[in-house]
């Protein structure tokens, strides 16, 4: 395996502030922090017919590694339009490439990344203003700079001949990035071509050899373990950005629990999917597997064997575009005391994406996803909803090659209003699929590293621990997140931004953001 030519230059950012509190501590290597997290009970008094509400605190001890590991981020789908359009523009801020457009000069940026392009409030300032920090800097991040790239496809395309078929980038970026990109191949990879559309099968010319499912798991873990000791890695973060698949059957007996999946591996049962295959060999690998796709990559004895294993997993589907504009807009407009009882999203793509999302199982899966995007903000509003009342919510995909990666999204909102009236949003969505979702794999890379320096420890618990195997702290960057068995699911973009923000303030001593402004409101008289 031919190691990675472009060796990372520095290791992430270094705090720029220190918590000034007694609740934390600062070592030459972690961050401890103790933090009391508040929450409130509620339960019914039946005697008197009232609700009671209890608030509550818990004592958790955090403790961050701030050592910034060197990392390797490993796509699986490497040649698509969003493998080749990331490792492209990361080379390209990497080298501070800027090039020509018909609209003039461009630099190299990281917008559409939470992490790289956006702020967090830290506090206020001596005059009561909010005070911003970059997102990176609340705790020690690796900086995608830093990344060593790696990965697979099923297609030979080396990542030069995969950025020009993407045809995502400017010609006179690509030109420049070229040369770099040359010396990056795609591992051959594994193809059922059951689980995608059959028009994938003109790019399958780069596969792993036979039909063994347990010796190509095998073969998977190898390549792990070869990428991490040839580019000299402390970590592998590995990232479905390949192919929508068809749903697997869930099989009691075979992909049900840990030890039956592993068995049916064994006896390279059909039902198990090459993304399901990935998770797997990734889990055995120690090594952290998200899944930018809508498939149920993730079956229960997939993540019942990443709990036992205490190996991070994530997951489904990027939230680029469409979605989340929607887990926006219907918080909104629920939280306004608005009902929508119509939702249209209908969009057209012309990339490979959407050649394969055009055949109807594949296109399934991704309707699941962008279709239960609103179900906890209807269920928080039993005023507006009865329960088990929905929205009209309607999703339409269609393949049409002469748009290219340029996806045009059309949404429709019709909502009820103030005494029989109706509001009607219509939205017009357009740019390139590929620009939204590759920043994201950087957030879903970053993130999940920094979680795993991240412990914890609470109640009575003897030692610190990892989280739970299932890593939703990540739902912000995705569709429909995956969350530990039984735990409710938050789609609302601003909760999930904000579960992100609080916990890593926690991980400082600090409280959650409360944006109360009390002291502009009920300044302390002295
Ligand atoms: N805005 C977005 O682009 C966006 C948003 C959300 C989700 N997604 C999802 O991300 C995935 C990738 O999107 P894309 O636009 O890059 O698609 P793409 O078709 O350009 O890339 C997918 C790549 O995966 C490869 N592939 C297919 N099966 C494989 C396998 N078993 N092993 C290795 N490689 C395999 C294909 O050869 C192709 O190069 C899709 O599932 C898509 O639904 C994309
Ligand atoms: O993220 P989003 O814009 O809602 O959804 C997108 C879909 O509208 C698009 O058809 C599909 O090809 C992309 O993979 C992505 O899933």
């Amino acid at each position: 395996m031919p190691p990675n030519i472009l060796e990372p230059l520095t290791l992430g950012p270094v705090p720029t502030f220190k918590v000034i509190s007694p609740n934390v501590i600062y070592t030459d290597t972690h961050i401890l922090a103790d933090y009391t997290y508040h929450n409130a009970t509620v339960s019914k008094n039946e005697i008197e017919g009232i609700l009671e509400v209890t608030p509550t605190e818990t004592k958790y001890k955090f403790k961050t590694d701030c050592n910034i590991p060197k990392v390797g981020l490993m796509m699986v789908g490497w040649g698509g339009n969003n493998g080749s359009t990331l490792t492209a523009s990361i080379i390209a801020n990497r080298e501070k490439i800027s090039w020509h457009t018909k609209e003039g000069i461009k630099s190299a940026n990281y917008f559409g990344s939470v992490v790289q392009a956006s702020t967090l409030k830290l506090g206020v300032d001596a005059k009561g203003n909010d005070f911003f920090i970059p997102f990176n800097q609340i705790l020690p991040m690796v900086h995608p700079n830093d990344l060593v790239f790696g990965g697979w496809d099923i297609s030979s395309f080396n990542l030069a001949q995969a950025m020009e078929r993407a045809q995502v980038l400017d010609y006179d970026l690509q030109r420049q990035v070229k040369p770099n990109l040359e010396q990056l191949k795609p591992l051959p990879s594994i193809y059922y071509p059951d689980f995608i559309a059959a028009n994938q099968n003109d790019r399958a010319d780069n596969l792993i050899p036979g039909n063994n499912k347990k010796e190509h798991l095998e073969h998977i873990r190898r390549d792990i373990r070869e990428f991490k000791e040839a580019n000299n890695l402390d970590k592998v973060i590995v990232v479905w950005t390949a192919n929508t698949e068809r749903y697997a059957e869930i099989i009691p007996g075979v992909n049900d629990t840990a030890d039956n999946i592993l068995k049916a591996v064994e006896n390279s049962h059909p039902e198990i999917a090459p993304s399901t295959i990935f998770a797997l060999a990734c889990i055995l690998e120690k090594t952290p597997f998200i899944n930018g796709s809508p498939q149920n990559t993730f079956v229960p004895g997939c993540i019942e064997l990443a709990e036992r294993e205490h190996v991070y997993i994530g997951g489904d589907d990027f939230k680029s575009g469409q979605t989340k504009v929607k887990s926006v807009l219907v918080d909104f407009l629920v939280n306004a005391g608005i009902k929508p009882i119509g939702i249209t999203s209908y969009n057209h793509l012309g990339n490979n994406d959407g050649k394969n999302l055009s055949a109807p199982k594949q296109f399934r899966s991704k309707e699941i996803s962008k279709s239960n995007v609103v179900d906890d903000m209807v269920a928080a509003n039993q005023i507006l909803y009865k329960p088990g009342e929905h929205p009209d919510h309607v999703v339409v995909i269609k393949y049409v090659p002469a748009v290219g990666d340029s996806k045009r999204a059309l949404d429709e909102y019709v909502s009820e209003i103030f005494m029989g009236g109706k509001n009607t949003i219509s939205l017009y969505n357009t740019c390139e699929d590929s620009l939204l979702a590759s920043p994201l794999i950087l957030d879903l890379t970053i993130i999940t590293e920094l979680m795993t320096r991240i412990e914890y420890c609470a109640g009575d618990m003897k030692a610190f621990e990892p989280f739970d195997a299932v890593l939703s702290i990540l739902s912000f960057m995705l569709k429909a997140p995956l969350v530990p068995p039984g735990t409710p699911v938050v789609n609302a973009l601003s909760k999930q931004r904000m579960a992100m923000e609080n916990l890593f303030r926690a991980c400082i001593g600090l409280a959650p953001q409360n944006e109360m402004l009390l002291e502009h409101k009920a300044p302390v008289k002295m």
